[in-house]
This record gives C-alpha cells, sequence and structure tokens, in this order.
C-alpha cells in the first residue's frame, strides 16, 4: 500500500484512524495545540520507537515523559495504573496535557485507561505497534485493566483523538503474535464482512506476511468493521432481544476471556478468542442456528493460521464459573454473541446446559 489510508470513527467524538508508514511525526499534532507535556507509555519491546516520539515532541516544544509498563497483559493491573497516576502527579499533568500509548493492545488498553482516569479524562493518542491493537484493541475506547476475578473487569469508555497504524512497526512483532491479530481480523470477517475470510482463504500463508498487500487490506476492512460498530454504538448499549450493537465484536470472547484466565493469561489473547469462536460456532450448530458447513468454516480457516481451535477436556466446570463474570451476563444468565448465518451476529441468552456441554465436547 502506497498512500496512508484514513478511517473516520463517527463516535460521540469523531476521530480518524490512520494506516500508513512513518506516522510518527503526526504525533505531536495529534497531542493537541493545548498540551505542554505529552506521557508516552511503552513496554520493554518498544523503547526505540518510544525513544523517537520523544524527539519528537521534545522538537515541537512539548516536554516528553516516557513511562515504561511492563510488558503485555502484566500492564494490565490496579499496581501499574497506579504508578502512571503517580508519574503524572509529580510531572504536574494537567487537564490539557495527553498521553500516548504506544505498544500492542495490552498497553493500549492501560494507556487509554490511564487518560480516562487521570483528572478524570485527557487527551488520548493511540500508537498501536501489535497487529490486534491495530485492527481492534486501539480503536472505539475500550480501555481497562484485570482484576484477580477476571479479565478487563475495570475499564472506562474513552475515546482516543486519533489512531497512528504504522505497518512498518509490523516487521519487528514476532509471527505468532501476526497470527493473534488475525483471530480478530477473522472474526470481523465472520460478523460483518465475509469478504475478509475470501482474502485469507485465498492463500492463509500470506496473510501474516507483515510487508504484504493483503495484511494492508485486511487491517483496512477489520478497522473499517470495528469504526462502523463503534460508530453506532459506542457504549455497547443497543441490545434489544437478540438484536445487537457493539456485542458483536465480542464474538468468541465469553469463552475466550475464561481461556485466558484459565491460562492465567499464557494463552494469547487472539489464540483464546480463535477457540473461543470455535466454541461459540459449535454452540450455535447446536441450537439449531447455523449449519455444519459455517460451523466447519471456523475451524477451518483458524486452523489455517495455525491458531487453536481446541481445549482441554475436564475444565468446563471451571470455565463456566469464570464466564459467569463477564460483562455480557444479566445476573445468573449467560449471554453468548451468536451467529444466525454469515455476518449475522445475535444473541443467544441462557443456552440449556446441554448445548454448552455438547459445545465444549466438540472442541475438546
Ligand atoms: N480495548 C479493546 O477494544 C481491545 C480489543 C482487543 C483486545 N484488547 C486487549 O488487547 C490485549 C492483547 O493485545 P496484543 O495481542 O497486542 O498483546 P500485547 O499488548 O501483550 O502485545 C503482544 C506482544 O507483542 C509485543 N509487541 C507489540 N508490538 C510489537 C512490535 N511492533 N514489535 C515487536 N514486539 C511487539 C509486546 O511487547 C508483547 O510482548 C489484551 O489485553 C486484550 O484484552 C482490547
Ligand atoms: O471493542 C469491543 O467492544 C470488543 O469487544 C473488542 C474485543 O476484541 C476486545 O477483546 C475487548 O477488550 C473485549 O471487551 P470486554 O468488554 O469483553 O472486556
Ligand atoms: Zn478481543
Amino acid at each position: 500500500m502506497s498512500r496512508d489510508q484514513v478511517v473516520e470513527v463517527a463516535a460521540e467524538r469523531p476521530y480518524q484512524v490512520i494506516i500508513g508508514h512513518r506516522l510518527h511525526d503526526r504525533i505531536p499534532g495529534l497531542v493537541g495545540e493545548d498540551a505542554r507535556r505529552a506521557a508516552v507509555l511503552h513496554p520493554p519491546t518498544m523503547i526505540e520507537a518510544a525513544e523517537r516520539i520523544v524527539h519528537a515532541l521534545d522538537v515541537s516544544g512539548i516536554e516528553p515523559v516516557r513511562i515504561d509498563v511492563p510488558d503485555g497483559e502484566a500492564a494490565k493491573t490496579a499496581q501499574v495504573a497506579a504508578r502512571c497516576w503517580s508519574v503524572l502527579g509529580t510531572a504536574g499533568f494537567t487537564r490539557s496535557d495527553a498521553i500516548v500509548g504506544l505498544g500492542g493492545g495490552a498497553t493500549t488498553d492501560l494507556a487509554g485507561f490511564v487518560a480516562a482516569t487521570w483528572l478524570r479524562g485527557v487527551r488520548y493518542v493511540a500508537v498501536p505497534t501489535s497487529l490486534l491493537a491495530m485492527v481492534d484493541a486501539a480503536v472505539g475506547g475500550k480501555t481497562g485493566i484485570n482484576t484477580p476475578e477476571g479479565k478487563n473487569l475495570v475499564g472506562a469508555f474513552h475515546e482516543p483523538a486519533g489512531v497512528l497504524c504504522d505497518l512498518d512497526t509490523l516487521t519487528s512483532l514476532p509471527l505468532p503474535e501476526l497470527r493473534s491479530g488475525l483471530a480478530e481480523v477473522v472474526k470481523c470477517g465472520f460478523i460483518a464482512d465475509p469478504e475478509i475470510l475470501s482474502l485469507i482463504e485465498a492463500d492463509p500463508a500470506v496473510a501474516p506476511d507483515p510487508a504484504g498487500e493483503v495484511i494492508a487490506e485486511l487491517v483496512r476492512r477489520a478497522v473499517q468493521v470495528k469504526a462502523g460498530v463503534v460508530s453506532a454504538d459506542l457504549r455497547e448499549a443497543t441490545s434489544v432481544g437478540t438484536r445487537i450493537g457493539r456485542e458483536a465484536l465480542n464474538y468468541g470472547h465469553t469463552f475466550g476471556h475464561a481461556i485466558e484466565q484459565h491460562e492465567r493469561y499464557r494463552w494469547r489473547h487472539g489464540e483464546a478468542i480463535s477457540t473461543g469462536m470455535v466454541f461459540v460456532a459449535e454452540l450455535a450448530r447446536h441450537a439449531g442456528l447455523i449449519d455444519d458447513a459455517l460451523a466447519e468454516r471456523h475451524r477451518s480457516i483458524l486452523a489455517s493460521l495455525q491458531l487453536p481451535t481446541s481445549y482441554r477436556a475436564g475444565t468446563f466446570e471451571a470455565l463456566r464459573a469464570l464466564m459467569a463474570v463477564d460483562k455480557k451476563s444479566r445476573g445468573t444468565t449467560l449471554r453468548f454473541v451468536v451467529l444466525h448465518g454469515l455476518a449475522r451476529p445475535a444473541i443467544l441468552a441462557g443456552p440449556a446446559p446441554e448445548l454448552l456441554e455438547a459445545a465444549y465436547a466438540d472442541i475438546c
């Protein structure tokens, strides 16, 4: 892709997702004219990119404050958020100052949360560096941290001022992380844009190539799906009966989040969501909502990307308990995002235990 692509997000505060190359110079502009300081939160893997951003801020007359956070899921804790607040307080961050989140989805979730909570909300710029963060985590304003009881249980909706997806950064991303990001891309294919599935099925081996044309098209399409959904239902408030808004983006996540926590975050998010999508496809098949071919398409496309499609037997009770704290639950009723057909997401509330057990047996 030679030119930058721009996807507009028309939520409460409209902003752009820019997908392209060498985008870091745009950060000072997004941080805003009023900002005197900007904090750059990043994991150890992103130190060189962080230094470049720090330099760009500095020459623009914005005082940079670099905040090193732990890698991956270890960043999404109350303790790490509290350390960030402490740095901001010591540096005298005011409401006109800004936060930049540079890294994978774990970092952008934390950075967005710190921006949402510092002084009840300051400007936030997302600079996702993993495929998963570009296509999903950095777009849409869901920010948050985990608690010992579950995934993403504390958070806020806080939209970024802009999102910069610099495809050049994907060249250093390890292949398993690229594959993990593709799970969320496949999710967008099943819930809204089947052309994504066709593009991957045409040649699954080229999909994760960070320098390829296909990945650029997949990023654009997945961001477009996410932008469309969050523009219509930012706060995940549209859900009447089986009608569904933002909850559609949670496809595969009820079971997937339970796996992540059960595995103490040793599975990547996309890997857990991959198995979660196969589980929920089997659930929909047993409920008579989709046919065998559509359920099988989940397995085949995810397996072709070398993503997991199964899980250990003998863990259902533990996973069932973890699913109970999913944000889609109401009282004691589990609610799953299912398909009623390709690109027709809906809610299945309170499926019978036999259906859940049959779907679990299918993935063991
Ligand atoms: N807020 C949302 O809407 C949303 C959506 C999807 C996922 N998420 C969250 O995102 C997280 C998963 O994101 P992730 O898969 O990016 O995981 P991650 O942030 O843990 O990043 C994965 C690994 O890749 C490394 N990395 C990132 N960019 C790199 C690069 N360019 N080069 C080399 N290494 C790089 C990271 O340091 C880390 O080790 C989960 O916590 C998930 O819950 C949030
Ligand atoms: O943006 C959304 O909405 C999503 O559900 C996207 C998911 O891919 C993402 O993993 C999100 O963090 C899950 O949110 P949660 O509300 O289930 O914690
Ligand atoms: Zn996800």
